[in-house]
């Protein structure tokens, strides 16, 4: 491309680090696959960012990694100042299909997490602010509908909803709309920003869409296979809110045709 990608970077973000990856490597001991090798991230407060790559280039090993599910081979993750040892009341997850409890309603299954947690009682507590949280995603008048009356982008606006309620540091986002039309997918990713954006939310999103990628983040962290390493970290200085009519101006195109050529020349397949 012919602009250079590092110039004054005017994203949403603060500089407080949220999230830092040091050295992170991961061989998975039963095929001795090395799917990640010396990762290192630094996520800031209230900052998107993306990562992207071919199958099998260690994405979503990394954010297991992240969000304490399994362990590094080798190197460190730190999360607020803190080791991430194990799964976390401040991280955030959301994963490709909603996974909602058919048996219970839109607002039971957001007040899970808590009922989980805190018990009962505290699920009860919580029932005020998971009504907010629907509205706030435009699920008012859904409260009390189960599951298989819902679309499947509704069902993901309650998932959301249910990440919400214990308000999380940061957001791992496993290609959360990926088994949505194009139309929803576009709307769900600008209301994902309005969210983050009032939740002051830190987020990081695994995805298969270049343009997905652009139109959400501050930066876009680009992988290359075998084993999984970092190939380039590509900052987006589109302006903010971002609205998808930015999708159409030469500088999306630009960052999209960067991001491309990397991954079609295999630096990221
Ligand atoms: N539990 C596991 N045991 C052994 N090998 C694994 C395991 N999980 C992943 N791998 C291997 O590690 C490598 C990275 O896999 P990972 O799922 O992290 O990639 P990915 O980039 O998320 O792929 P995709 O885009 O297809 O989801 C692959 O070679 C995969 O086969």
């Amino acid at each position: 491309m012919n602009a250079p990608l590092a110039y004054e970077y005017t994203g949403a973000s603060s500089d407080a680090p949220v999230y830092e990856l040091s050295n992170v490597s991961k061989t998975y001991a039963r095929n001795s696959v090395v799917a990640l090798e010396n990762v290192d991230l630094t996520l800031r407060y209230g900052s998107f960012t993306s990562i992207i790559g071919s199958s099998g280039c260690g994405k979503s090993t990394l954010l297991k990694i992240m969000a304490g599910l399994i362990p590094p081979t080798r190197g460190r993750v730190v999360l607020q100042d803190k080791p991430v040892t194990g799964p976390r009341r401040d991280i955030g997850m959301m994963f490709q299909q909603a996974t909602l409890f058919p048996w219970k309603t839109a607002v039971e299954n957001i007040v899970l997490p808590i009922e989980i947690r805190d018990g009962k009682a505290a699920a009860k507590k919580a029932m005020e602010k998971a009504h907010d949280l629907l509205d706030m995603v435009g699920l008012k008048g859904f409260e009390s509908v189960y599951p298989n009356e819902l679309s499947g982008g509704m069902a993901q606006r309650a998932s959301i909803c249910r990440m919400l309620i214990t308000e999380p540091a940061v957001l791992l986002l496993d290609e959360p709309f990926s088994a949505l039309d194009e139309l929803s997918r576009d709307m769900m990713n600008m209301e994902l920003q309005r969210i983050c954006r009032e939740q002051d939310a830190t987020a990081f999103l695994v995805t298969h869409s270049i343009q997905e990628a652009v139109i959400l983040s501050d930066e876009i962290v680009v992988m290359k296979p075998r084993p999984g390493r970092i190939a380039e970290i590509v900052k987006v200085d589109l302006p903010r809110p971002r609205t998808l009519d930015l999708m159409t101006t030469p500088r999306f195109g630009e960052i999209v045709d960067h991001i491309r050529s990397m991954l079609d020349k295999g630096e990221g397949m």
